[in-house]
């Protein structure tokens, strides 16, 4: 928390002012204002929480304390990726909110004491507010644009309005996605879907599963861990949907992903999935033109037509995007607002195939819809209905452990979670899954074992701080598996020039692949730990060793990441680059980035918002996959540690995956704490059920 360390939070006096003025009273709305705006300066709140207090009292002059302290603690929830304020634990259980550090603990009390101790208390307040619009179960006040809602009843969630229109459009756009279904031929599905899926010796096929959910509705939601075979399934999925369309030759699909990178891989693993699928098929579906014309993967961005200054989109309800189906992958990146504007933008018509893993972080920015999505995907809580329907069309009997307890979501009968990972048998797979179930002893005695048994084992592990040994090893690799070295030998290569156009293409793209051969990957930004600290000691090894010529900012083999988007230049938050003298004029560097299969390039001149990416956030690198992944727990990590930040670094490892953590102990705390974010959407949904 930025500037927290300059002031002393034991001894910090919220009401110093108003104590000087009259000794006795309450403090009023301005002292709670000056409060809250302390809180600020100590770095327990962001500038805008307490300006989102401070605009509330500039709107409503009764503004009561409670109200002002509720306004800035819900915009430091939106910080935090929260779509709303739960407000049930505000009263008592500020903590569990706030999660401030232990040494705030005077300072958040004294605040508490000037709050009221009831909750019925901070309700009163929001609700005689002109800036709070009421909303019950039953009655709604009138919109008159609000800069807060307040979801009244059992458990009241408080609301920027701006989420609130987000969720309810969400929920309404999946309610009407997943209540009628598509009338279909099903002995038609059943010949195809038996034609696609072999027999399998596992319990249940999920795959064919969640085809044959997906082929009577338009949405379809597919989960699981990677290499589950989300992709190979939605690539039969579309084999399914071209065999069994009145139309199939005039079909439109889409692909697109939140990031370049993830867009690109989806396009590769579709193409290459449904080639696969040319025997099945025996000639009866023109696959190759159906790979031809999904043209390629895009950024949800692009696809929907971001447009520069403004959040709007070129496509909207009432300029629809022009797609019959639409495949998006990475869907546990997708935040709230963007997952709203994909909805608007779909036509009612179209169906939507999402694809994700549950258990990765969601988003930075506020929801986490796919999560919230497939709550009921691990249990199944498949209808009779749908129980009987797989069993007509797929011949699949789920064990009874699936079936709903009682009235189930009609999204959980448009929802499947795969289970079986082709990929990662071995010790990555087993140490994610020891991760996403909380299993500490076992992760740990996993990495202990293969830690002892060698450099060139699949897992390695140090605990405790050894910042030269990590940089060393980012360097140098562990063992077989790549470090940078990888990129610095490829890199040299092009020293001596090029003789033609193509062959600086090839070493470009050569240099781009060898650099995505490793990664480090941290859970913060700052500190020697984080991305900004390791970046400068990397850049600093490799330029000792002669690898780089840094003398700038800019240097030939800088890789950079893309912090913001920019429609004008066609690179989007996320994407990597990297600068590389150019064939045109040798003496000049250009930014080359990979898009599918083309190379796109940028001057360094253009490229504002960029930051070196030797180190990345684990954020910033879902959707990527890199033969070599090393993660690194900073001390300073605080609440960022989660279980999902852990399980999501692990994951990004194809062959080897290093741990390197600051002190003892970050790994299994971080196990210990799944994040969890507040949202109203499941009960939007279950309300419109
Ligand atoms: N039923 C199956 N039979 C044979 N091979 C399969 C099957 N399902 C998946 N595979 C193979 O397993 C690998 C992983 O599948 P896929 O890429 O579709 O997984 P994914 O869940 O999309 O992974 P990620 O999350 O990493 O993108 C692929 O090589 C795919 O061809």
């Amino acid at each position: 928390m930025r500037g927290r360390r300059r002031i002393d939070l034991q001894t910090l006096d919220l009401f110093a002012a108003a104590h000087d003025e009259d000794e006795s009273s309450a403090p009023d709305a301005a002292a709670v204002l000056a409060a809250l705006e302390r809180l600020a300066d100590a770095g327990l709140l962001r500038r805008l929480d307490s300006a989102l207090a401070a605009f509330v009292a500039g709107q409503d002059s009764e503004a009561e304390p409670a109200l002002l302290v509720a306004a800035a603690v819900l915009a430091q929830m939106e910080g935090r990726g929260h779509s709303c304020l739960p407000l049930a634990a505000l009263p008592q259980n500020p903590n569990e909110i706030l999660g401030w550090p232990k040494e705030a603990m005077p300072v958040q009390l004294s605040l508490w004491e000037q709050l009221p101790s009831r909750l019925e208390a901070w309700l009163r307040a929001l609700r005689r507010s002109p800036v709070v619009r009421v909303v019950g179960q039953a009655v709604a006040a009138p919109d008159l644009g609000q800069p807060l809602v307040l979801l009244d009843g059992e458990a009241p969630l408080l609301y920027l309005r701006r989420y609130w229109d987000y969720e309810r459009s969400v929920a309404a756009q999946i309610a009407q996605r997943t209540e009628a279904e598509a009338a279909q031929d099903e002995a038609q599905v059943q010949r195809w879907l038996d034609r696609l899926f072999t027999p399998s010796a596992a319990a249940v096929d999920w795959q064919k599963l969640a085809c044959a959910l997906a082929l009577r509705g338009r949405l379809s939601v597919i989960t699981g861990g990677p290499g589950t075979g989300k992709t190979y399934t939605a690539a039969r999925l579309l084999a399914l949907l071209f065999a069994t369309a009145p139309d199939a030759a005039q079909l439109r699909v889409a692909l697109a992903a939140p990031t370049g990178k993830a867009a690109a891989r989806l396009k590769q693993s579709i193409d290459s999935s449904l080639l696969e699928l040319k025997g099945a098929v025996q000639g009866e579906l023109e696959l190759e033109s159906l790979v031809k014309r999904m043209g390629a993967a895009r950024t949800l961005h692009s696809l929907l037509g971001a447009r520069p200054d403004t959040r709007r989109f070129a496509h909207h309800a009432g300029h629809p995007l022009d797609v019959d189906v639409l495949i998006v992958d990475e869907a546990s990146m997708i935040h709230l607002e963007m997952m709203a504007a994909l909805l608007q933008a779909l036509p009612p018509t179209a169906r939507l195939i999402l694809l994700g893993d549950k258990d990765q972080l969601a988003s930075v920015e506020a929801g986490a819809v796919l999560g919230d999505l497939c709550r009921d995907a691990q249990r199944g809580g498949y209808a009779a209905q749908t129980l009987a329907y797989a069993r007509r069309v797929a011949g699949l009997d789920l064990p009874a452990q699936f079936r709903a307890a009682g009235p189930s979501l009609p999204l959980a009968q448009h929802t499947v979670m795969l289970r079986e990972s082709r990929r990662f048998g071995g010790p990555i797979g087993r140490l994610a899954l020891a991760v996403n179930t909380g299993d500490a002893p076992a992760a740990m005695e996993l990495l202990r074992e293969q830690t002892r048994s060698g450099t060139d084992a699949e897992l390695w592990a140090r605990e405790g701080g050894d910042l030269e040994a990590v940089v060393r090893s980012a360097v140098a690799g562990r063992g077989t598996a790549a470090g940078y070295a990888a990129y610095a030998q490829v890199l040299a290569l092009g020293r001596a020039g090029f003789a033609s156009e193509l062959e600086h293409r090839q070493w470009v793209l050569a240099v781009l692949q060898a650099f995505d051969r490793y990664r480090l990957l941290c859970a913060v930004r700052e500190g020697a730990w984080g991305v900004a600290g390791l970046n400068r000691v990397v850049e600093a090894a490799l330029q000792a060793q002669g690898a780089i010529r840094k003398d700038g900012e800019w240097y030939a083999g800088r890789p950079v990441m893309v912090t913001r988007n920019d429609v004008q230049l066609g690179v989007f938050n996320g994407d990597i680059g990297m600068a590389l003298s150019s064939f045109a004029d040798p003496g000049r560097l250009r930014v080359y980035f990979l898009q599918g299969e083309s190379l796109h390039h940028v001057s360094t001149a253009r490229l504002a918002h960029v930051e070196t990416a030797f180190a990345m956030t684990v954020h910033k690198s879902q959707g990527s996959e890199f033969e070599h992944t090393a993660l690194v727990l900073s001390a300073q990590g605080g609440s960022v540690l989660s279980r999902e930040l852990v399980y999501t670094g692990i994951t990004r490892a194809r062959r080897a995956f290093s741990l390197w953590s600051e002190v003892p102990g970050l790994l299994v705390s971080a196990m210990g704490s799944p994040t969890q974010r507040s949202s109203g959407l499941l009960r939007f949904l279950e309300a419109a059920a």
